[in-house]
């Protein structure tokens, strides 16, 4: 018998909250909200989940994230992803959101840090869920930008723990974002970011020295810097691996190529995350999934990459 993966208990550190707007929910909010989407139907929508690389990604996800105006309606989402959780035993998790990708549409950031606050206060008070919950500024806008989003967002500072970087990754090093971390970093918010997802082992290396970063989002492509991976292993710095999106924006042809398995067995502090499930084809118990299938992974190594979730997280729970 095979450990069920389901049921094992598992921590989630990489989930785009607006990457779990599913098309049936997404249909709801628009007609909720008198919006017309470029797509007829459900189907239709999911037909179109075919990316060549992260910005085609990006570009489908920003445009469906539109649907999202009102207190409300960052509640449902946040709401339908804890449930998920719920149902496969993740009872730790800590999610991004952008809130450039709605501030520059109108919609205030009290409407979005108190709608996704409340799903998670409520889902700690009915089942004992823990969280930290990290803002991301969008890397393909400005630092400036980033600046000011910061200054948005520190009314709600007791809110989030964390700051992230996302978006764009190629053209837009760590480094630009120097002086933003450094304020956030003053301020006492942990800075994680996204490195070496499409970027080179060099984005890894600015967002450890340069951003100071305590986790690294993705940072695949350090396998391809044995300087880099001994730093990784040496520091224990977690790397949070989305593997099946990583296989929907063509960073690996296929799963068998996916070096999570030699990370860990290399001792790299490497977990198991979903990063855009209603997007990818997946929440974690079906990213654990296909790891087994695929790269074969076994029971022993999915308790480890399990365990690995929690001693990654930036809030700790017993
Ligand atoms: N995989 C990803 N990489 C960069 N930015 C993102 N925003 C949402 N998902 C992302
Ligand atoms: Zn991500």
């Amino acid at each position: 018998m095979f450990l069920d993966l389901n049921a094992l208990k598992k921590a989630e550190l990489h989930i785009h909250l607006e990457g779990s707007l599913e098309p049936e929910l997404m249909f709801r909010l628009a007609e909720r909200n008198g919006i017309k989407l470029r797509y007829g139907s459900v189907e239709a929508l999911r037909k179109a989940y075919d990316f060549g690389n992260l910005q085609d990604f990006l570009d489908l996800y920003y445009s469906g994230a539109q649907v999202l105006l009102q207190e409300e309606d960052f509640y449902d989402l946040t709401r339908a992803y804890l449930e998920k959780c719920r149902a496969q035993n993740v009872t730790h998790v800590e999610p991004f959101f952008d809130p450039q990708t709605h501030t520059d549409r109108g919609v205030d950031m009290a409407t979005v840090v108190n709608g996704i606050t409340r799903a998670l206060k409520e889902a700690n008070a009915e089942w004992g869920l823990s969280y930290g919950l990290i803002l991301c500024f969008l890397r393909h806008l400005s630092e400036d930008e980033a600046e000011r989003t910061l200054d948005a967002a520190l009314p709600f500072r007791d809110h989030f723990i964390g700051v992230g970087l996302d978006s764009s990754e190629m053209g837009h090093p760590p480094s630009k974002f120097k002086h933003v971390f450094a304020r956030a970093r003053e301020l006492g918010l942990l800075p994680v970011a996204h490195a070496g997802e499409e970027g080179p082992p060099e984005y890894i290396w600015q967002a450890l020295d340069e951003l100071g970063v305590v986790r690294v989002d993705h940072g695949v492509r350090a396998t391809e810097d044995p300087a880099l991976i001994e730093r990784l292993r040496k520091d224990q710095i977690p790397l949070t691996v989305c593997p099946l999106s990583n296989i929907r924006l063509k960073v690996y042809d296929s799963l068998k190529q996916h070096p999570i398995l030699d990370l860990l067995e290399d001792g790299l502090k490497v977990t198991v995350n979903s990063d855009d499930p209603a997007y990818f084809g997946g929440y974690m118990t079906e990213n654990f999934e296909a790891l087994r299938k695929d790269l074969g992974m076994t029971d022993n190594q999915a308790q480890r990459l399990a365990q690995n979730g929690f001693d990654a997280a930036l809030v700790h729970t017993s």
